[in-house]
């Protein structure tokens, strides 16, 4: 049986994944979190899961690579600098990093590249996310993932088109660009709305999480998937077949 190895055991995530790795055909390899030493866990896994946080990533990664073990990164907030190290780490290690492992999600920025591929660019492009008052990043991860697969639609890369969280005398939208904005409160888990909108209409493609369990679901069968395949930079879909 595939042993998984959690980084960030001990939070919201990594305690939903402990719940989930027996029921989905796994076993655990262990847990670490702030004080402890990420190589030994690396050694002993078969494959690892980080959902901790982005300044513990390196450090795991590294862990990671110097064991030659596979590792799916959920953890976000994540530097360009980071994503580079995840590059160069996937020329010798199996990595999957993704914003969102639910399957929803997943599906939902297959549809969100298809909408915005065929409608104009007189077709503004807003994403919004609400999240729980712990969350320390923003905009969250799946924002970003639904960002990028818009701006992927229309030819180019999210940093090109990106307009974070307008305040104060910003001036009339410019055509084509895409707005990003957060909300934080209560024990939201997860929603995301991608809103289409022209001169009179407006399409709304939404996603509410109403449990961690679907991030954790998505994350052990990315695992046990990632557990078998060559160094390479994978994604949700590869897993889900999408
Ligand atoms: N991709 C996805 O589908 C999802 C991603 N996430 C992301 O996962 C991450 C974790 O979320 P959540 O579980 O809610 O956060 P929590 O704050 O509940 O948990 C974070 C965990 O990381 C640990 N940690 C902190 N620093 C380190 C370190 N240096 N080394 C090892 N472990 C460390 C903490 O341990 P300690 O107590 O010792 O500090 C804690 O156990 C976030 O980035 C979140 O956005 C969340 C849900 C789904
Ligand atoms: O921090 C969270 O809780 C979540 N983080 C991920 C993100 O940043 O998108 C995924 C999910 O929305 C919950």
């Amino acid at each position: 049986m595939t042993a998984i190895g959690i980084y960030g055991s001990a939070g919201r995530m990594g305690r939903a994944i402990a719940d989930l790795i027996e029921v989905e055909g796994a076993t655990l390899a262990g847990g670490a979190d702030s004080r402890d030493d990420p190589l030994p866990l690396a050694r002993a896994a078969d494959v690892l899961v980080d959902f901790s946080t982005a300044g513990a990533l390196d450090a795991h990664l590294a862990a990671a690579r110097t064991a030659g073990t596979a590792i799916v990164i959920g953890t976000t907030g994540l530097s360009a600098q980071q994503h580079a190290a995840i590059d160069a780490a996937a020329a010798e290690i199996a990595v999957l990093q993704t914003g969102n492992t639910s399957l929803g999600v997943t599906l939902l920025s297959i549809l969100v590249r298809e909408a915005a591929a065929r409608l104009g660019a007189d077709w503004d492009i807003e994403v919004l996310e609400m999240h729980h008052r712990h969350k320390v990043d923003a905009p969250s991860g799946t924002a970003l993932l639904l960002g990028e697969a818009a701006a992927a639609g229309r030819g180019t890369s999210l940093s090109e088109l990106r307009v974070d969280g307008r305040a104060g005398l910003v001036g009339a939208r410019t055509e084509g660009t895409i707005g990003m904005a957060s909300l934080r409160g209560g024990s939201v888990v997860g929603d995301h709305s991608v809103i289409f909108a022209s001169e009179g209409e407006r399409i709304e493609l939404n996603h509410r999480a109403d449990a961690r369990s679907i991030f954790a679901k998505g994350a052990v069968r990315a695992a046990l998937w990632l557990a078998g395949q060559a160094p390479g930079r994978y994604r949700m879909g590869d897993v889900l077949g999408l």
